[in-house]
Parts: structure tokens; sequence; C-alpha cells
């Protein structure tokens, strides 16, 4: 195929994929041509007309009113990543462009993540890192105590596809297993991983040791966490979350890990990202925070953009998109 025949898809950066590695982004660069968002601006008459698909890694470039004008042969947007709640979907259907992301290739990687939040929250792992490490061994102690995993009760808010391959990770851990979700799933799936389905959240939030948000961030579902549901969480409770950070009302969760409402949180995920370096939740103990690291495996990234390829070049051929996002 000739060069200038390939698909001219616009790209936020050539940074951004680099983080699977350079052989990949090689590949890549022989199926697609990719025109970077700098190159379209400085040369918006001679790309606009070209540009078919536009790829966003990492929330970018960010799709508003203006771009999606100036880009009239557009026929797909592709998103790293399961989350949508980045882009109006409302306005990318209003100029006929078809949408696709990735939520199969992030399933397992982000599953983990709140694993490891759930194992290192609940036994102190960064603290004890900082015991084990610092220059006075005076504080080096084995009574660095932490709470059991084991046989406790992880209620996982938003039972999607995470949600049940959590639920799968903590049935080896003997945890019972609450879930709160918008569908009940159906029984034989509740009864392979042990879940118990909770209507009411505020049944959930009471009786779990470990409460995990792996919902989406839609006009509903912000700030789901409040005073009030924090309220309702044991005082030895962990709060985990790796879905948005805007799930959770920032400043009641650090007055409630501040005055022992409930014991810790693990977050992968707040507003905004990165949190300002005076930001309270940086100063306590009982927090530890990731990055937004939920897929940041070189393995799901790396299916991610072969997923994002292939609908892309799916959308181009007037073929069926899989992963499509149903925009009506
Ligand atoms: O939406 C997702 O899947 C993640 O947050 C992006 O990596």
């Amino acid at each position: 195929m000739q060069n200038q025949k390939l698909p001219c898809v616009l790209i936020n950066s050539f940074e951004e994929p680099y983080c699977v590695n350079e052989d990949h982004v090689a590949d890549l660069k022989k199926r697609l041509n990719f025109v970077t968002m700098q190159e379209f601006l400085e040369n918006k008459t001679h790309f606009g007309p070209k540009i078919q698909a536009i790829y966003i890694w990492g929330g970018k470039p960010v799709i508003d009113k203006e771009l999606l004008q100036s880009l009239p042969t557009l026929k797909i947007i592709v998103n790293s990543g399961a989350g949508l709640d980045h882009l109006d979907l409302n306005l990318i259907a209003s100029f006929g462009v078809k949408l696709a992301n990735t939520p199969h290739a992030v399933t397992n990687s982000t599953a983990d993540m709140g694993m490891a939040l759930l194992l290192a929250s609940a036994r102190r792992i960064l603290e004890g890192n900082e015991v084990a490490t610092s220059p006075d061994t005076k504080s080096f102690s084995i009574n660095w105590m932490g709470q059991e995993v084991t046989g406790s009760t992880l209620g996982i808010i938003g039972m999607g596809k995470i949600g049940y391959k959590i639920a799968q990770r903590a049935k080896a851990f003997e945890m019972k297993i609450l879930y709160h979700n918008r569908n009940r799933r159906k029984v034989e799936e509740e009864q392979a991983v042990g879940a118990h389905y909770c209507e009411k959240l505020d049944e959930l939030l009471q009786q779990s040791d470990f409460v995990m948000l792996v919902l989406s961030l839609t006009p509903q579902t912000h700030k789901l966490i409040g005073k009030r549901e924090l309220g309702l969480m044991k005082p030895t409770a962990i709060l985990i979350n790796i879905g948005r950070g805007q799930l959770v009302d920032q400043d009641a969760l650090v007055e409630a890990l501040q005055t022992g409402i409930i014991k810790a949180a693990g977050l992968d995920v707040t507003y905004p990202e990165p949190l300002p370096r005076s930001h309270p939740l940086l100063k306590l103990k009982n927090v530890i925070l990731t990055p937004h690291i939920g897929s940041a495996t070189h393995q799901s990234r790396r299916l991610m953009m072969e997923n994002m390829v292939e609908s892309l070049l799916a959308a181009l051929s007037g073929l069926s998109i899989p992963n499509e996002v149903n925009l009506k």
C-alpha cells in the first residue's frame, strides 16, 4: 500500500504510544499514517480534509465542536480505555462519527490493580516499607499490624466486567462478596463467585470491610460516596477507588480519613490528576495513592492499541466495528 493511501489518524503526540515499546510503535506507523495534534494545528487546511480517524490516548486530544468541524472526512474516534466520561457522546453522534473503546483490554489489569490496592492498604505495605528502610532502625517492628483480608467482606460497587473479575479474585481470598449494581447479575454468575446482591447501597456500605468502586462516572454516579455514605461505613473499613475520582466527594473523604470515620483508602484515581502537592490526601499516612495506572501493564496497553487499530480499520473499511460504543 502506498503511504498516501494509509488511513490518516490524528493523535495527540507520539510520546504517549511509546509507553508500549518502540518496535510496536514502528509497526503501528507502518499501518497507519499518524498526524500529531501539533502538525495538524500548524497545517489545518492540508490535514483537515484528510483525517479519517482520531486516536485518543489518556483523554487526549480533547474532542470539541471546533475540532469536529475542522475534520469533514472524520469517520471514527477510537478511545483507549473503557471510561468515556471525558467525551461528549451527543456531540460525537451529531457529527455522524462512530466511537469505539477498549473495554476488554483493561479488565484483568484493572482488577489486579484493585486487589493490589486492597492488599497494600489492608497490610499497610507502604508504611511497612518506610519502617523497614528507615535509616533509624529503632522504628523497625514486626508488630506492624494490618487487617486480615482472608474471610473479610468485600463490597463491590459496579459489577461490570472489571467488578466481576475482582469478585473472582476475592473468592480465592475466601472473602464474602457483596455487590451493588444497576442490574442484578444472573444467579449462575452470582453463584460462581459466591456474590450476594445488595439492592440498597447502604446495606453494602454498612456490612463491608472493604468497599471497592469499580463503576463509570456519569451524572448519576457523580459523588456517589459522600459524607453520609462514608458515615455508614465501618470505622475499620477501607475504601478502594479504581473507577474515577469524582465518584467520591473528596473533601468528605479527607475528613473521614482524618477523623477515623473510616480506616484507610487506596486510590488510583482522584480529582484533579495529579493532585496539587499541597492537597491533604498527600499528607495522610492511611492513604495509598497511585497515578491512575489501572490499565498500565505492558500486556493491557499493547492490547488496547491493537483493539483501537482493529476498530479503526474496520470502520474505515465499512465493516462492523469491534467494541463500537452505542451512541443512540
Ligand atoms: O477508562 C479506563 O479504562 C482507564 O481509566 C484508562 O486507562
